[in-house]
């Protein structure tokens, strides 16, 4: 929409991702974690402002670093996107080509993004579209002919066409039913285990905790803790009370859930964002906590809280 002060979606984010690890990014509807997705390809409106670098590494063959933030367009279409960066886009349905059978974008974005020549092509595609669990019998559908389920895994399949050393999956496994949570979590991992990098993206704890070797939880537009998976999900726990706060809401932890309601990015509280929900709040979060050693947060919970 045109108009208004600029609402910043995303602040002070910062973390490296190597290869080989998968980084969870979690929190709450609205919190800003496709906003970032979408930075990280060169996906945003073009009214949108940014500050700062997203910088990806030189590549073993030979690829320079480049930052996504400043690359051109043309750059980004021609080097970056498919080919260094896989999207597993959040609606898959309206991702795909409405008037195209998934055959022919699956076809053509093999073609596209590895030169297989025409006549391999059929058997290249299908083999795609394998490895995403995406049944051969339905790739002559149109988008709007599959179930949601479906559109997911051709758009897995289509991020995975091009070897990208960096995936981006938002919300992947949202909308599948458990076999295909299953299944889609495992072919991510397997994706990481061969060296890939992975930022997951998800609602879904469960899932996060399945696949990522590290948890980033996203809060008003701010990464308030990142820290160890296995810590995060283990005996230690999180120490943000809002992290350890989305933990309890699992119905398998204590199906506690968390009072209130997130801020709205246009009327953002001065100090923590967080402190108006927060059992923990005192006067001292009138002032915005820095982000150090993986945590933003005036009162972090003690070590020892939960053993
Ligand atoms: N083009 C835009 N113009 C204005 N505000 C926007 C725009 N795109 C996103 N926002 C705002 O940025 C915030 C973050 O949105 P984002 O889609 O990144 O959230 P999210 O964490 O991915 O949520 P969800 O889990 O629902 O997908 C939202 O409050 C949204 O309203
Ligand atoms: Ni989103």
């Amino acid at each position: 929409m045109a108009g208004g002060p600029p609402v910043a979606a995303v602040t002070d984010v910062s973390f490296t991702l190597g290869a080989g690890e998968c980084l969870a990014l979690v929190g709450e509807s609205g919190c800003g974690k496709s906003v970032l997705a979408a930075a990280l390809l060169g996906l945003l409106p073009g009214n949108a402002l940014t500050r700062g670098s997203a910088v990806l590494a030189p590549t073993g063959d030979g690829a320079p670093a480049v930052d996504v933030l400043a690359a051109s367009e043309a750059e980004l279409a021609r080097t970056v996107r498919g080919r260094r960066v896989g999207l597993v886009p959040q609606s898959p349905a309206a991702h795909l080509t409405p008037v195209r059978t998934v055959r022919a974008q699956m076809e053509e974005t093999v073609r596209e993004l590895t030169g297989t020549p025409r006549r391999e092509l059929r058997a290249a595609a299908e083999a795609a579209a394998a490895r995403a669990a995406f049944p051969a019998g339905h790739l002559d559908r149109h988008p709007h002919q599959l179930s949601g389920g479906l559109a997911q895994r051709a758009a897995l399949a289509l991020a995975l066409v091009g070897g990208a050393p960096l995936l981006v999956a938002d919300e992947p496994t949202t909308g599948l039913d458990r076999d295909l949570v299953e299944h889609t979590a495992a072919e991510l991992r397997r994706q990481v285990d061969a060296g890939n990098g992975l930022l997951a993206i998800t609602h879904d704890l469960n899932a996060a905790e399945r696949i990522a070797d590290r948890v980033a939880v996203m809060y008003a537009g701010r990464i308030v803790e990142l820290t160890d998976a296995a810590a995060f999900f283990g005996p230690r726990g999180p120490r943000h009370p809002y992290a350890r706060g989305l933990l309890a809401a699992l119905p398998e932890r204590e199906f506690a859930p968390l009072p209130g309601l997130p801020p709205e990015l246009d009327a953002l509280p001065g100090g923590c964002t967080f402190a108006p929900r927060c059992p923990h709040a005192t006067e001292r979060c009138a002032r915005q906590p820095e982000f150090t050693g993986g945590l933003a947060c005036h009162h972090p919970e003690r070590e020892a809280a939960r053993a």
